[in-house]
């Protein structure tokens, strides 16, 4: 998918436009931790996938905030698209609104990030749009109101996280090539997240790179093991996966990648998956399509 061209600034104000909402990977997920409000601690990376949702935009002049587009499973009120938006006038005082339309590419409960990505794309497109001035640190403060996952989005960049995934320190990870694998479940994150038998007390660790296989020995994700127990279906794709390369689960799943040296390896896994998975071969990205915009 090429991500260029997404924005035009000289569109007039109140026409549609469309911004880029990509989903991420957790190249691994260490639980360190559990604060007393319930939130765990982490250590996490972030890398940026070309499988992305499209937010439209128009700016009205009334002060309204409407979802135009249709998400059954979501009620306007509480998509984090909607909600986004009326923070950030809380936020600013700004009198305009906004119509949103959002086109879902990005599977919800895959722990891809859509929701989070969505939320953070609308606080950098009408921060833009309505020309509210905050700045990057700002918005991400703002975002993690909505979700631990929004501050990277707003970020920007592939990123080392800890904290409750709002600590965040760029990182470069190699542009590769990912099997990505959506069992068909949606995993509840705040059902993983209270299992009594999640390990909460995983060594901290400095900073990974993430050169090849031999640098990211030790890495996993803390949540797989329950995931595989509460959705057997995750535990299959992730057996399907690992005939083939190193594969994780990525968030709090339910979907499962795995890394290939190119694009036709990829592929070429992609196409012996068995039926009852949907599979993509997706890029990942160092830096969001929209870091440039402010
Ligand atoms: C698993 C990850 O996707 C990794 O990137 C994120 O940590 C989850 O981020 P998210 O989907 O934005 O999650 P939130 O909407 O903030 O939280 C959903 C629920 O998961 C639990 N939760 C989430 C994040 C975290 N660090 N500790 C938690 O215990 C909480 O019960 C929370 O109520
Ligand atoms: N615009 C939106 N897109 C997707 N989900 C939304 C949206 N707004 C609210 N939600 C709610 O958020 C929940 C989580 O959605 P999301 O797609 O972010 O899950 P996820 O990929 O598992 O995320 P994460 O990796 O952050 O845990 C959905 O089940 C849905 O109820």
């Amino acid at each position: 998918m090429d991500l260029a061209g997404w924005h035009d600034p000289d569109t007039m104000m109140n026409d549609w436009q469309d911004f880029p909402a990509p989903a991420k990977l957790n190249l691994f997920l260490h639980v360190t931790g559990r604060r007393p409000d319930g939130y765990h601690l982490l250590q996490t990376a972030f890398t940026f996938i070309d499988l992305c949702d499209t937010i439209s935009i128009r700016v009205r002049a009334d002060g309204q905030i409407r979802r135009v587009s249709e998400l059954a499973e979501v009620p306007p009120e509480a998509d984090l698209v909607v909600r986004a938006a009326r923070l950030l006038q809380q936020a600013t005082g700004c009198p305009l609104g906004a119509d949103l339309r959002v086109d879902k590419q990005i599977p919800m409960g895959g722990g891809l990030g859509g929701g989070s990505s969505d939320a953070a794309t609308v606080l950098l497109a009408l921060n833009h749009l309505w020309q509210c001035g905050l700045d990057r640190p700002v918005l991400q403060a703002l975002g993690l109101q909505l979700g631990a996952d929004v501050p990277v989005f707003v970020f920007g960049h592939s990123a080392f996280a800890e904290g409750v995934g709002e600590v965040l320190q760029a990182i470069e990870v190699p542009e590769d090539w990912y099997v990505l694998l959506r069992p068909p479940v949606q995993v509840p994150t705040a059902e993983i997240f209270s299992a009594p038998d999640l390990t909460r007390n995983t060594k901290p660790i400095k900073m990974p790179v993430f050169r090849d296989d031999a640098t990211r020995r030790g890495l996993s994700n803390d949540l797989q093991r329950v995931a595989c127990r509460l959705y057997p279906q995750v535990a299959t794709a992730l057996d399907f996966l690992q005939q083939y390369a190193e594969a994780m689960m990525t968030g709090s799943g339910a979907c499962v990648f795995a890394r290939f040296g190119s694009k036709e390896a990829a592929e070429a896994v992609r196409k012996k998956t068995p039926q009852g998975l949907q599979a993509w071969v997706v890029r990942g990205y160092n830096v969001h399509p929209l870091r440039k915009l402010n």
